[in-house]
């Protein structure tokens, strides 16, 4: 069977931040092309699970990037409840370790079940965007290249089946090579040109990420802070097509 490729908006995830339920609401009312959002912990702390309802209504797809990370028990608990939400991507931090996210898995699966949703991809953090080599050694004594820590993770991911797994675009090239499609790769991380890098580190621009091997993208503040917000999504889709077309 064929399988249609991606749209640009299928492959640009919106993220939320900085903005409360309204705000988050009327914000999308004027980017009609968009599909998916990113609900992360500023606006769910806010506006509560309602707003992932309100936000399917409008027919967009949620990647709820809470980044659990505690006990078994706790984090299967609570990807039980999230995917019941109706939430399609979850994140979950891989250095929880194989338990966590083996009972958080089969968690997820059932609570979409029980309401007669699909199951959710849960997506494992890595190594989050805003690190370097130097203060991961310095600040949290790891001795590994941060490429092999993110491989070591994304591994323990892939062996627990989970969907996919949150890194930079950096590591995503030799992660592909690593974990074939359709493990996802999703990047933050994204920086069209002359975009202020704000607090990421690892960045690259949409293009750049998408032909490293990167299944989505998300981003943030680009579009979310720019003056005309509908004409920043619009140039992240046409250089995504360009890259299509060349
Ligand atoms: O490693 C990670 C994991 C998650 N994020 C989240 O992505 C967005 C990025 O927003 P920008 O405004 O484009 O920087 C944000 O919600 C983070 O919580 C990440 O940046 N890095």
């Amino acid at each position: 069977m064929m399988t249609s490729p991606l749209t640009p908006a299928d492959q640009l995830i919106i993220a939320l931040d900085g903005m409360e339920r309204a705000e988050a609401l009327a914000f999308i009312s004027k980017l009609p092309e968009v599909s998916w959002v990113k609900v992360g912990l500023e606006l769910f702390v806010s506006a509560g699970p309602e707003v992932l309802a309100d936000l399917r209504e409008q027919g967009l797809r949620i990647f709820l990037d809470l980044k659990f990370h505690d006990i078994p028990a706790t984090m299967a608990g609570a990807c039980r409840r999230a995917a019941s939400f109706g939430a399609e991507l979850i994140t979950v931090h891989a250095c929880a370790g194989r338990a966590a996210l083996d009972e958080a898995q089969t968690a997820a699966c059932e609570g979409a079940a029980e309401v007669g949703l699909s199951a959710p991809r849960l997506l494992a953090v890595t190594v989050l965007t805003s690190w370097d080599q130097k203060r991961l050694a310095n600040e949290l004594c790891i001795p590994q290249s941060l490429q092999a820590r993110v491989e070591w993770l994304a591994e323990l991911a892939a062996e627990s089946g989970l969907g996919g797994c949150v890194c930079s675009p950096w590591e995503v090239s030799g992660l592909r090579r690593l974990h074939p499609s359709p493990f996802e790769l999703v990047t933050p991380g994204i920086r069209p040109s002359g975009a202020e890098l704000a607090d990421q580190v690892r960045v690259m621009s949409p293009a750049a990420a998408l032909n490293a091997g990167a299944s989505r993208l998300v981003i943030g503040r680009p579009i979310t802070r720019a003056v005309d917000p509908a004409e920043a999504f619009a140039r992240c889709c046409f250089e995504i097509e360009q890259r299509q077309l060349d």
